[in-house]
């Protein structure tokens, strides 16, 4: 059996179209979003995805203002353009490119963007939200995990076993939370998980968000289970994969996601998603 493909990008085509026209809306009654995003330092994969995020922004139809500051730029500083950008009525979401450098603290910078403008969902307010189930903004990757899983059909998930690799705040711990809200009974595995095989091979839904290139073999994925690869691992070659071994895994899954093409773009779209909501939530 061959798994079949869960195409990102065409999703996200799909998601980014149903933004447009939500923005579009907006926009007729005055109301155009705006997303901010602010890059400090100039790390060249970063610079890359900020700007695939504002040329999407572009294309849906929302208002984006790109910040760009030097690796030498202060914590006050930057709690300064938060605080304006807070305050701005154009803007209705901020995203602050992460990894910041190491002399700023990326909590308190996070903090400091008001709740109802954290479209990444990173927030401890927005984290806090979605522990016990009220509705805030969910984090993009997570978010767009969940519409690819959704349009598979598999959108109830009671009886079926996830299994999350990986415990971040920004992946792992979120999108657990969200399988259980679906229904799921959870698992989340991490470095520190005896026999990760053993419990991988449990699951319905496997989510993998580990970090390490294709380290997700086939004897560690139940026939048929649903693969969610959430890895964006860079090879000496330049060429970029996942954290599972998409050729040895697709021979076993009943759905996968490939890398690139998978979940990134469907992260791209969330970010977009959650900017229009947060319109309504400020209005
Ligand atoms: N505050 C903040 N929010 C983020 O959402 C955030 C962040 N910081 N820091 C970095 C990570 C990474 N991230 C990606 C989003 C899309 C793709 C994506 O679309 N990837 C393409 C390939 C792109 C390529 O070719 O390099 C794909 O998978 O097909 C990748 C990575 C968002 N992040």
């Amino acid at each position: 059996m061959t798994a079949q493909l869960i195409d990102g990008v065409a999703l996200a085509r799909h998601w980014r179209q149903r933004v447009a026209e939500r923005a579009a809306a907006l926009a007729a009654r005055g109301h155009r979003p705006g997303l901010a995003v602010i890059l400090v330092g100039d790390d060249p994969a970063s610079q890359v995805y900020v700007r695939n995020k504002v040329k999407a922004c572009g294309e849906a139809g929302i208002h984006s203002v790109l910040e760009t500051y030097p690796a030498s730029l202060t914590e006050d500083e930057l709690l300064a353009r938060i605080a304006a950008l807070n305050a701005d009525p154009a803007i209705h979401g901020i995203l602050v490119q992460l990894p910041l450098p190491a002399h700023l603290n990326a909590q308190r910078v996070i903090e400091a963007i008001a709740p109802e403008k954290d479209v990444d969902g990173f927030h401890v307010a927005n984290a806090g939200a979605l522990l016990v189930g009220q509705p805030a903004f969910r984090p993009c990757t997570p978010y767009g995990c969940m519409k690819m899983l959704e349009h598979i059909g598999r959108t109830d998930l009671r009886g079926q076993h996830a299994v999350v690799v990986g415990r971040s705040n920004i992946v792992g711990k979120p999108m657990a939370l969200l399988l259980l809200q679906a229904g799921a009974t959870v698992t989340i595995c991490h470095s520190g998980t005896a026999d990760l095989a053993h419990h991988t091979r449990q699951a319905d839904v496997l989510v993998a968000a580990v970090g390490k290139p294709r380290m997700i073999g086939a004897d560690m994925v139940k026939p048929g289970a649903v693969v969610l690869d959430v890895g964006i691992n860079r090879l000496p070659d330049g060429k970029l994969c996942g954290d599972v071994d998409f050729d040895a895994v697709r021979e076993v899954a009943g759905w996968i996601t490939p890398v690139p093409g998978g979940v990134g773009p469907m992260t791209i779209a969330m970010l977009l998603l959650n900017t229009v909501e947060a319109v309504d939530r400020q209005n």
